[in-house]
């Protein structure tokens, strides 16, 4: 059993345990279900945007606890004062470390730029939770889905107004799971299936791999600015950085850097 089966499996008891709790009808009438979304497309297309997609990611199942001194409301408008692109905050508990409330409180702490709800997407439920939630962007991730539930599950994630992040990790992933619903591709260098990579290198193999019309970021293990120099020469338009700057005691500091040699 690979780490990604084992969150899968608990994820699914957890979906079912929330759905127990509160119906999807319900999550409709609640937080911030009405609110119209901040595009990561535009974010990134802009001319001026550092790309940055900087991560709130208090632990991980390969490294155990990044961070456990900061809060999401500081980390976040930091990051956003620091000149992120995006936010991605975890929000999932078992094996990140996160929470709803985690996602909340970055959201009211900065209401108008671009949010992903990174979790384990398995379930409608959870588009219409994240809705709720207010967030802007879906992760799908192709190592768990086949590509109907990819279809299905972007489809949901458009009708609610929101954008989709589809991430791949090889060619394989790449070609059975881009569809019409796929807003931007992210090539995670980092392997779910058993967290080993420490190394750029599988953006580096797809980057001509990936059709030119799609909006193209690379994910994980990036802490250096030669690197984004590189991944820009070869068209990556984001990066989504979470360790290097969480484990640092002042994360926004650490971005804030790492932009001021960009
Ligand atoms: O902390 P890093 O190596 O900078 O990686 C951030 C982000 O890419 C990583 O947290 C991530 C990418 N895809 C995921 C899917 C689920 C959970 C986490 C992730």
């Amino acid at each position: 059993m690979t780490i990604l089966d084992k969150i899968i499996a608990r994820k699914q008891e957890e979906v079912a345990e929330r759905k127990a709790l509160i119906s999807a009808k319900e999550l409709e009438m609640k937080g911030y279900f009405a609110k119209t979304t901040n595009s990561l497309k535009t974010s990134l297309l802009n001319p001026s945007s550092s790309g940055i997609i900087s991560e709130f990611k208090r632990k991980s199942p390969s490294k155990g606890i990044i961070n456990a001194n900061v809060t999401p409301e500081d980390v976040t408008f930091g990051y956003v004062q620091a000149g992120a692109a995006c936010l991605s905050v975890l929000t999932d508990i078992d094996f990140f470390g996160g929470s709803d409330d985690d996602f909340l409180r970055a959201r009211k702490a900065n209401p108008s730029i671009p949010m992903i709800r990174k979790d384990f997407m398995i379930d409608e439920y959870q588009i219409i939770e994240a809705k709720s939630l207010g967030a802007d962007v879906i992760l799908l991730i192709a190592a768990n889905l086949s590509p109907q539930r990819i279809k299905e599950l972007g489809k949901l994630t458009k009708d609610l107004g929101m954008e989709t992040l589809l991430e791949i990790h090889d060619e394989e992933e790449l070609n059975r799971s881009l569809c019409e619903y796929i807003d931007v591709v992210g090539v995670n260098n980092r392997n779910l299936k058993n967290f080993s990579e420490q190394n750029v290198n599988a953006s580096l193999e797809l980057a001509e791999k990936i059709p030119a019309n799609c909006i193209k970021i690379s994910e994980s293990c990036i802490s250096q600015a030669e690197t984004i120099k590189l991944l820009k020469s070869v068209g990556y338009r984001g990066f989504l950085m979470g360790e290097t700057f969480m484990k640092t005691e002042n994360p926004p500091k650490a971005l804030a850097d790492l932009i001021a040699q960009l």
